[in-house]
């Protein structure tokens, strides 16, 4: 199945070496984020192995296909229920984006600039849109697709 990008490429997907690599990326971002003070308030009693398969299969989802989140877990709708009055600040922000960037060396995903720059580039984006719907009465758009990532640089939001 194809991506985002021209046809004859690679998805991000694909890239990473499929959902393994994924997920062993988002295990090593909440064992980090387990035991660091600023963070590890938000996973009270440690990660549970269902929050991080289907936070995998989330990042799966957007990389991809497959579209695995959308289909077995609720997509969109259901990621946003989880960040609703999280409040998360902008240290916190910083400092999660930072620990992923740090997880995806721990899990020896493919360190290539283009890839690299792609999945960070949809880390900032996310992290920063999960941030403002975290506020305490954030007006939040309460129904959208799962997002999808490419190689390319995203254009500007237009609203
Ligand atoms: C400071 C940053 C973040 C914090 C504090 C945070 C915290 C959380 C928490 C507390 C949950 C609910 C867990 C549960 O109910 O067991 C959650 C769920 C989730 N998070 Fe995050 N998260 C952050 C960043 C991100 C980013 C950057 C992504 C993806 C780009 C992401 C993707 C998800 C998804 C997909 C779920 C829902 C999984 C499901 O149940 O289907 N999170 N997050």
């Amino acid at each position: 199945m194809s991506g985002v990008d021209e046809p004859g490429l690679p998805t991000l997907y694909d890239w990473a070496g499929g959902l393994e690599p994924l997920r062993r990326m988002i295990d090593c971002v909440y064992d980090r984020v387990e035991s660091d003070q600023p963070l590890a308030s938000f996973v009270p009693g440690g990660a549970s192995e269902r929050h991080r398969g289907h936070v995998a299969v989330w990042w799966g989802e957007v990389l991809g296909p497959p579209t695995t989140h959308t289909e077995r877990h609720g997509g969109y709708e259901s990621m946003l229920l989880h960040y609703l009055d999280l409040d998360i600040s902008p240290e916190q922000r910083h400092r999660f984006a930072a620990t992923m960037s740090l997880a995806a060396d721990d899990a020896g995903l493919p360190g290539d600039p283009e890839f690299r720059a792609a999945i960070i580039g949809y880390l900032e984006w996310g992290i920063r849109l999960a941030m403002e719907n975290s506020r305490p009465r954030a007006r939040v758009v309460e129904h959208a697709s799962t997002p999808r990532w490419g190689w390319s640089v995203a254009p500007p939001y237009r609203g």
